[in-house]
């Protein structure tokens, strides 16, 4: 399904004053397709993600998924929506430290009454190491156990903050690469929040937000 921001405009209390994060945002993903939001430190990226999987709620604008208007929903409304259509990536892997790989992945299961599916540790190359903690994995093998488990529940929307930022560039490659095939896959609408534009070659639209607002490229 599809993910859109339309005229978004997020503030911020800022001492007596508000400051704009966000002003105005269109953004249009559609589903099976990545975009890329880039920008400096400070544009708003994490904001509007943030906006995006409802976990703030706009001044203006709207947030819509596959058609369905859900920004304005109360709060338990919002939490079941992102349980069920909603897969967030952190930039840190938050891994429980005492599940191993498999264990992981069956905790998210659980905690939405969903089957776990083991299986994904094999989409993601990670088989062989089902059975290991974090702390006897790598940084990248981490971070696939990390999109492993935002893939649980088959979201529809997938929101990852700067997957790559803790990983050497092969790595961070694979990462994006990973990404992508996924949300070609499973006809997911991902937005893709990074620094590093080296890794874009493949991602079907870059977004470039400047002081919170989209520049035209
Ligand atoms: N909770 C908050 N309260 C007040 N101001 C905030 C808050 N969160 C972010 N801001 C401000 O809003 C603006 C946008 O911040 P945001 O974190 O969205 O930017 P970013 O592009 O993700 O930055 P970075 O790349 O450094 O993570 C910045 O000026 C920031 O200082």
């Amino acid at each position: 399904m599809s993910l859109t921001l339309d005229a978004i405009t997020l503030t911020y209390p800022d001492g007596d004053r508000r400051l704009t994060a966000l002003d105005a945002v269109d953004l249009h993903v559609p589903a099976g397709t990545v975009t890329a939001v880039v920008g400096p430190s400070g544009s708003g990226k994490s904001s509007l993600l943030a906006v995006a999987a409802t976990l703030v709620r706009p001044d203006s604008g709207r947030v819509v998924i596959g058609g369905d208007r859900v920004d304005g929903r109360g709060r338990s409304a919002l939490t079941a929506l992102r349980r069920r259509s909603i897969g967030i990536v952190f930039q840190q892997p938050n891994l429980l430290p005492a599940l191993t790989a498999a264990e992981q992945l069956r905790v998210m299961s659980h905690l939405d009454g969903r089957r776990g599916d083991a299986a994904l540790l094999a989409e993601v190359g990670l088989e062989d190491l089902a059975h290991r903690r974090p702390h006897q994995l790598s940084g990248g093998q981490r971070q696939r156990v990390n999109i492993a488990r935002a893939l649980v529940n088959r979201p529809q929307v997938l929101l990852v903050d700067e997957p790559t930022s803790a990983l050497d560039h092969a790595r961070g490659a694979a990462i994006i690469d990973l990404i992508t095939a996924k949300t070609r896959e499973h006809g997911t609408a991902t937005v893709l929040v990074t620094h590093d534009r080296t890794h874009l070659a493949g991602v079907d639209q870059v977004v470039e937000l400047v002081d919170g607002r989209v520049r035209s490229r």
